[in-house]
C-alpha cells in the first residue's frame, strides 16, 4: 500500500522557481531536509517535480505518492561473482554495490562492435528534445544537450547479438528490453540529473507502464573513451563513472513489487574535451511493447 504526501502550494511554487532557475535537485532537497522534512517525503516530492519538468508534464498539484519503504536488501538481478558469462562473452565486474544494486563492468562490447554501432547510429541521430510545457510541442532543448537515436530490437545482426548479450547480462528475458538507444554528446554537452524509471506524471508514461511494466534496470555502455569529462554521475553517492570504451555502468532501481528507488538519480557530466558516445539498454518488468504496437 502506498502513502500520499501532501505539500503546500508555496512549496510547489518554490520548487518550480528554483528548478527553473537551474538549481540542482540535490540543492533543493538539502534545503527541504534542513527545514525538517522527512527524507522519504522530500525525495518523493523533488523526484516528482524533476520528472515533470523533464517529461514536460504538469507539475504535481499538492500531493505525491510515496513509494513503499524497501523492506529488505534488494536481491540483485545481476549475477554474483567477479566475472559474468553473458551469451558466450566473459564480462568483468570491476566494482559493485548491493544496496542499491550497482556495478561498473568491463569487456561488455569490443572495439569493433563499438565502431560499428557508432557508424550505424551517426546518420540517424536527432537533437534531444524536450516537450515544451506551454505548447506541448517537441522543442530542441539547448546546445548543451546530446543527440540520440533508437535501434529497433534485433533490427540487424549486430544489434540482435548485443540485445541477446545485454539481456543475459541484465538477467531478464530478451523481450523485456527496449530498443538500444545511442547518445552522442559533443564537447560541452551533458545531461540533467534524472531517473530512468517512468513517473506517472503524464499519460504517455502511465500508458507505457501499463503496457510493459516499469523500467527496472539500466546498462549504459561507453562506446568510446572520453578524453576529459563526460562521467556518469550519481549525486546521491558522490560517484562518477569514467567513460572508457567497452566498459559499462549498471544499476537497478525497481524491485519485484514495482517499488522504485530514488537513489538512482544520475546525470552525464559535461564533456570538457572530445566527445562522448554511449549506448543505453533499459529493461522492463514485462515484455516491452512500444506505443502503437499491439500487446
Ligand atoms: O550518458 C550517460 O552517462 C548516461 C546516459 C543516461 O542517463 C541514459 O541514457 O538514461
Ligand atoms: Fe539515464
Amino acid at each position: 500500500m502506498s502513502t500520499i504526501v501532501r505539500f503546500s502550494p508555496d512549496l510547489g511554487r518554490w520548487l518550480t522557481h528554483n528548478l527553473d532557475a537551474g538549481l540542482a535537485p540535490q540543492a533543493v532537497l538539502d534545503t527541504m531536509l534542513k527545514q525538517g522534512m522527512s527524507e522519504r517525503a522530500a525525495h518523493a516530492i523533488v523526484a516528482a517535480f524533476v520528472d515533470a519538468r523533464r517529461q514536460g508534464g504538469a507539475m504535481p498539484d499538492g500531493a505525491v505518492e510515496l513509494p513503499d519503504e524497501a523492506s529488505s536488501r534488494p536481491v540483485a538481478r545481476l549475477a554474483p561473482g567477479t566475472r559474468i558469462l553473458a551469451a558466450g562473452r566473459e564480462i568483468v565486474v570491476h566494482s559493485r554495490g548491493e544496496d542499491p544494486v550497482f556495478a561498473v563492468l568491463g569487456n561488455v562490447v569490443d572495439a569493433e562492435e563499438c565502431k560499428a554501432i557508432i557508424e550505424m547510429a551517426r546518420p540517424r541521430l536527432k537533437p534531444s528534445t524536450l516537450v515544451d510545457p506551454m505548447s506541448g510541442r517537441d522543442v530542441v532543448s539547448d546546445k548543451r544537450a546530446s543527440w540520440g537515436m533508437f535501434f529497433r530490437p534485433g533490427e540487424n545482426d549486430l544489434v540482435a547479438r548485443l540485445d541477446r548479450r545485454l539481456s543475459a547480462l541484465m538477467n531478464l528475458p530478451l523481450e523485456n528490453g527496449e530498443g538500444l538507444q545511442v547518445l552522442h554528446y559533443p564537447t560541452g554537452a551533458g545531461s540533467e540529473p534524472h531517473y530512468d524509471y517512468l513517473a506517472p506524471t503524464n499519460a504517455a508514461n502511465r500508458e507505457s507502464v501499463a503496457r510493459s511494466g516499469q523500467r527496472v534496470s539500466t546498462l549504459v555502455t561507453y562506446l568510446d573513451d572520453v578524453p576529459e569529462g563526460g562521467q556518469t554521475v550519481f549525486p546521491q553517492f558522490g560517484l562518477a563513472v569514467s567513460p572508457i570504451r567497452g566498459n559499462a555502468c549498471y544499476f537497478e532501481y525497481c524491485d519485484d513489487r514495482g517499488r522504485v528507488d530514488a537513489r538512482s538519480l544520475h546525470a552525464s557530466a559535461a564533456v570538457t574535451r572530445g566527445d562522448k558516445w554511449v549506448m543505453t539498454k533499459w529493461m522492463r518488468e514485462r515484455r516491452f511493447v512500444a506505443a502503437g504496437e499491439g500487446a
